[in-house]
């Protein structure tokens, strides 16, 4: 009606951010000298000085938003080292280590096992089926996601489950550019998660709209540059500069989105989330 004073619009969530605890290792010694998945072509040029800057890019910015980052020593010989999400996975101070799927990354787990027992973890046993730390499992309030399909085996789901006491829900990832599944989805707070439906099976699929009825569906054109392997505090999502459309989604939905450049790692199928393992407790 002519006159009538419209409604306001509803006040934006307002998003609180939880400061982390993350592990990092620098890409010193980072190289596409293999290829064990999609993404990977062995010799491409890799300009290492590059990496590292935009790794210390992460890095600085993580510490700028008030974050504690922790770092890893790299050791020559294992390119692919970089990509700390991997190496464990560690929730409510307790940490399980990874057992690799492929040998050229197998000497990292005991990297990171000797890290985080000295840390103070306690002993980090391996476990018994393949599982690729935070590559394959991530947390959204009491819950556990764990991807299978490519990396971790789904065996491993049940042991982290008996090894955490948290209810683990296996998800299948259908789609070998989404191989691990960081790459395909990322919690943007305890109570829901960003994802791209079309990295998981249809039945993986009916799960995740179950479970997270507004959760946030993105394009393909942003998984495919990574935009799903991304770190939210639930407030700030940190995300590579390139997926635009899912930044729009995100500030629509009142985060604060801070793009990072990750192009030299890239080479090697990572971004933000891979670099990044979180120690929770
Ligand atoms: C986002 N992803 C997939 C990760 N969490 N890790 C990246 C691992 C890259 C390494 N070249 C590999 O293929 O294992």
């Amino acid at each position: 009606m002519p006159g009538e004073l419209l409604a306001p619009d509803p006040s934006p969530v307002e998003r609180v951010a939880v400061r982390r605890r993350f592990l990092m290792c620098s890409p010193v010694h980072f190289a596409v000298e293999y290829a064990i998945n999609a993404w990977m072509t062995p010799g491409v040029a890799v300009d290492t000085a590059l990496a590292v800057r935009q790794w210390e890019g992460l890095r600085d910015t993580y510490r700028a938003l008030g974050h504690e980052v922790l770092e890893l020593e790299p050791v020559p010989g294992l390119p692919d080292m970089v990509f700390a999400a991997n190496g464990a996975f560690v929730v409510d101070g307790h940490a399980v280590g990874a057992r690799f799927a492929h040998p050229e990354r197998a000497g990292e787990a005991p990297a990171h096992a000797a890290w985080l027992q000295a840390a103070g973890f306690g002993e980090v046993k391996p476990t018994a089926d393949v599982h690729e730390g935070e590559g394959d499992l991530t947390v959204v309030g009491d819950l556990v996601l764990a991807g299978t399909g490519f990396r971790t085996q789904r065996g491993a789901h049940a042991e982290i489950q008996e090894r955490t006491g948290r209810p683990v829900v296996s998800l299948d990832l259908v789609d070998p550019r989404f191989y691990h599944l960081d790459t395909a989805l990322f919690p943007l707070d305890d109570t829901t998660v960003a994802w791209y439906p079309g990295a998981f099976s249809p039945g993986s699929q009916a799960v995740l709209r179950r479970l997270f009825p507004d959760g946030l569906e993105a394009t393909e054109a942003d998984a495919l540059v990574l935009g799903l392997n991304s770190v939210s505090d639930g407030r700030h999502v940190v995300l590579p500069a390139a997926a635009t459309a899912l930044a729009a989604a995100l500030d629509q939905r009142g985060f604060v989105v801070v793009p990072v450049e990750l192009g030299e790692l890239l080479k090697g199928g990572g971004g933000p989330k891979c670099c990044t393992s979180e120690l929770r407790g």
